[in-house]
């Protein structure tokens, strides 16, 4: 942890610190001439030690476990926090907005990917989704994952199944009758979601659409860890602008 002097404007800390996000965002913030790495903690740390730091904004890339406890000790405190953890349902967002509406001014980010490529993926696979009966993803992951079907699948089937749902279209078609369980992968409010683990990837989805005659395909790769940075910087620097809850990149890029 540099110290960047008085005209450092934010103080960081970092949650999950010691894991393959958090230490790509203890470098990009310990990077970044307007950010301080206040604090940098990992499972059995004790949390104080980010108020002890005065951290102004917290980022918590920890696990789905973790994530709610560390996200209410933030908001109780005062302090701005940016959430790339995955397992946001809507209930668990709701909660958080319990808690926000009691700290008015404080600001929480919680966003499935930074990745500025796939925040335009799931834009883009929301505005095709009304043109075409048939839709499944496929999304490829690194095997550490602990989770499958990947936040950025389930967040991109959720656009999708809304956006058919507004332009009245049913289930897309399958005869499947017989089925060995999971062959035709997970159904995210009735779009499959197909989960692929192996070593060498980092994180890939595939959005694949088909109607009468034609296919579209739209893909984004993460290639290296890296490509979501500009995307966590940008929120802790936004974080304390936006009081309330903010879920996804979006209304922050534009
Ligand atoms: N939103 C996004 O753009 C991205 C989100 N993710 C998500 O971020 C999360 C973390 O991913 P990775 O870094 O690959 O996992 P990881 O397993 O490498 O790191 C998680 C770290 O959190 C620590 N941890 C667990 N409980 C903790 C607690 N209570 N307090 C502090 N630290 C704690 C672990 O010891 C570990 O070091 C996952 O949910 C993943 O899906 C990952 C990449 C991008
Ligand atoms: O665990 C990961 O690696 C990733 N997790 C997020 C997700 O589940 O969508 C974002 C990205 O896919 C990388």
């Amino acid at each position: 942890m540099r110290e960047k002097g008085p005209a450092a404007a934010a103080r960081v800390g970092v949650l999950g610190a010691r894991g393959r996000m958090g230490m790509e965002v203890c470098k990009a913030v310990d990077a970044a001439a307007d950010l301080e790495l206040a604090a940098a903690v990992d499972q059995g740390d004790d949390l104080t030690e980010v108020a002890d730091a005065r951290a102004g904004v917290v980022v918590d890339f920890t696990t789905p476990d973790a994530v709610m406890d560390n996200l209410r000790w933030c908001v109780e405190r005062g302090i701005h926090a940016v959430v790339g953890t995955t397992g946001f349902t809507e209930r668990r967002l709701d909660q958080v907005r319990d808690w926000l509406a009691d700290r008015p001014r404080v600001g929480v980010v919680v966003a499935p990917n930074f990745g500025i490529g796939a925040v335009l993926m799931m834009q883009f696979a929301a505005r095709a989704a009304r043109h075409f009966e048939s839709v499944e993803i496929v999304e490829q992951h690194h095997p550490r994952k602990l989770d499958a079907p990947s936040g950025t699948a389930t967040h991109t089937a959720r656009l999708i199944a809304a956006a058919r749902a507004e332009a009245g279209l049913g289930p897309a078609p399958d005869a499947t009758r017989d089925e060995v369980a999971g062959a035709r992968g997970a159904d995210i409010d009735g779009v499959r979601v197909h989960a692929v683990r192996a070593t060498g990837l980092v994180a890939h989805q595939e959005v694949l659409f088909g109607t009468t005659g034609e296919t579209l395909t739209i893909r984004h790769d993460s290639y290296d860890r890296a490509s979501f940075m500009p995307g966590v910087l940008l929120a802790v620097r936004e974080v304390p602008r936006r009081p309330g809850l903010t879920v996804g990149l979006d209304a922050l890029l534009d």
